[in-house]
This record gives C-alpha cells, structure tokens and sequence, in this order.
C-alpha cells in the first residue's frame, strides 16, 4: 500500500528558479528508501518540497489518507527553554497520546539511547550525537505511518548507529516507511529497500541496487560505485 506519492515537476527557493525537477517516486508500507546524492544535489530540497516547506513547487505530493508523519531534520532543532522530557511532553499533548503509553515508550527509548539521566535538561546543550539521538527519539514517540529523515547518522556513535537501525527495522516490521537522506552509502546499501539517486536536482537512477546497477550498467558495482558513475560521469577507476 502506497504511503506517499511524490509526483514533483519542478521546485524551488524562488520563483522561476527550479532547483529539482522531475522527481517521481512512491514509498510503501514497510518500506526503506534511500534517497542518494552529492552535496547539492537537491535532497534536502526533495525532502523539503514534500513537506510543503517550499512555495514555488509545481506537481502532487500526496500522503495516504490519515498517514501521520515525523520529519528528522539535517540539523537538529530543539525549542530553547525546553528540557528533553518537556519536548517529549510536549508532542504527547499535541499529538494526543495516551498518558500511560507515551511514558513507557519514551523511558524505553530514553532508556535505549542512553540519554535517561540526561532528560531533565536542555538538549540545546548536549553534544551533537546526543541532540541526534534526541531528534530520533522525538521523530519516534509519536509511531508515525511515515518517517523523513535527513541523514540520520552524523554524530551518531557505533552503538547508537546500531540501535537505531534496529529501532528503524522494527517500525518497518510494524508498517511505517521511511525515506532517508544519507551520504553513509555502505550502510544504505545493506538497510534500505530500494533507492533514489539525485544529481543536479534531477532523478538520475531508481530502484533497487539490481535496478540502480542496470541503470548505470554497473553489473557487479556497489552502490558507491553507481553513486561514483552519477555524480562523476564515469565509473571510479
Ligand atoms: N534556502 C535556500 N535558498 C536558496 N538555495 C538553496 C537553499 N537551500 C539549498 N539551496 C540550493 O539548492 C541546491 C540543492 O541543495 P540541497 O540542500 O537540496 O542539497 P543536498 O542534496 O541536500 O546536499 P547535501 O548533501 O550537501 O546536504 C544547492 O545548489 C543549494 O545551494
């Protein structure tokens, strides 16, 4: 079942001034996509454009009927004033969750990032893995049908890289899909399910590694090698 159908023409900062264009693709329930690229290749502008950030945008974005959704941002944003466990507060009352229910779920994610006796204070001031680890929790409390995740691994220790992906194949068994911007293209290639691969703002390759290999007639390559072959122009010698 189809979660989100991105169906985008042209998007931009300003008008006339189309930063991506062309850029279709649908994500499923149970569904890990990797959307791939080199630094400016428009990924973020993607992500941006299907949350309705961007007001110059020609095409369709459609989210399933209902589907609730949490968006991981690049940089992690925290509301000043706010400990870790006022965010998680916060979003309960918001989103309406259970009391009982939220609690439990956000000591055992608390618990499980290693972040419990550090809840009482302003992530604002944590280290940068730690305020990413923060961002997750956040993105999970709410057990959102779709998470939008830009490059969830910078600062993020082994262990915790780990746990989150754990924590990723579980919300996947459970339903969610999940698009995720990443540079850490070893890890992508073993995680997700199928690919997007953009280049200069435009959808160069997509589809499974298989797929994403034929594209680039890269039979034996590995999704660097593919990535390597867009952004280049030729395979990596
Ligand atoms: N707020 C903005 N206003 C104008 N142009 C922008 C803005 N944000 C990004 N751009 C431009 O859009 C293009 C695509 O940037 P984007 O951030 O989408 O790339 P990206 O693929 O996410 O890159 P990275 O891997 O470096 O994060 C770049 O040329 C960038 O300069």
């Amino acid at each position: 079942m189809t979660l989100l159908n991105v169906d985008i023409q042209s998007a931009g900062y300003e008008k006339d001034k189309a930063i991506i264009q062309d850029i279709h693709f649908q994500l499923k329930k149970g569904e890990l996509i990797g959307l791939i690229g080199p630094n400016g290749a428009g990924k973020s502008t993607t992500i941006k454009t299907i949350l309705g950030l961007l007001e110059n945008k020609e095409g369709l974005i459609s989210f399933q009927e209902d589907a609730s959704y949490s968006y991981v941002p690049e940089r992690p944003i925290f509301y000043d004033e706010l400990t870790l466990w006022e965010h998680l507060d916060f979003i309960a009352a918001v989103e309406e969750i259970p009391e009982k229910a939220y609690i439990e779920r956000a000591e055992d994610l608390l618990e499980k990032y290693k972040l419990t006796e550090h809840a009482h204070e302003f992530p604002g001031k944590y280290s940068k893995g730690m305020q990413q680890k923060a961002m997750l929790i956040l993105s999970m409390i709410t057990n959102p049908d779709v998470y939008i995740i830009d490059e969830p691994f910078i600062g993020l220790d082994p262990n915790a890289m780990k746990l989150f992906l754990k924590l990723i194949e579980q919300e996947k068994s459970r339903g969610a899909g999940i698009l995720m911007s990443t540079h850490v293209l070893d890890t992508a290639e073993k995680v997700c399910d199928r690919f997007i691969m953009i280049h200069n703002g435009q959808l160069r390759a997509g589809g499974t590694l298989d797929d994403i290999r034929e594209q680039c007639e890269l039979f034996n390559g590995s999704l660097y090698d593919c990535f390597h072959f867009i952004a280049e122009g030729h395979a990596d010698e």
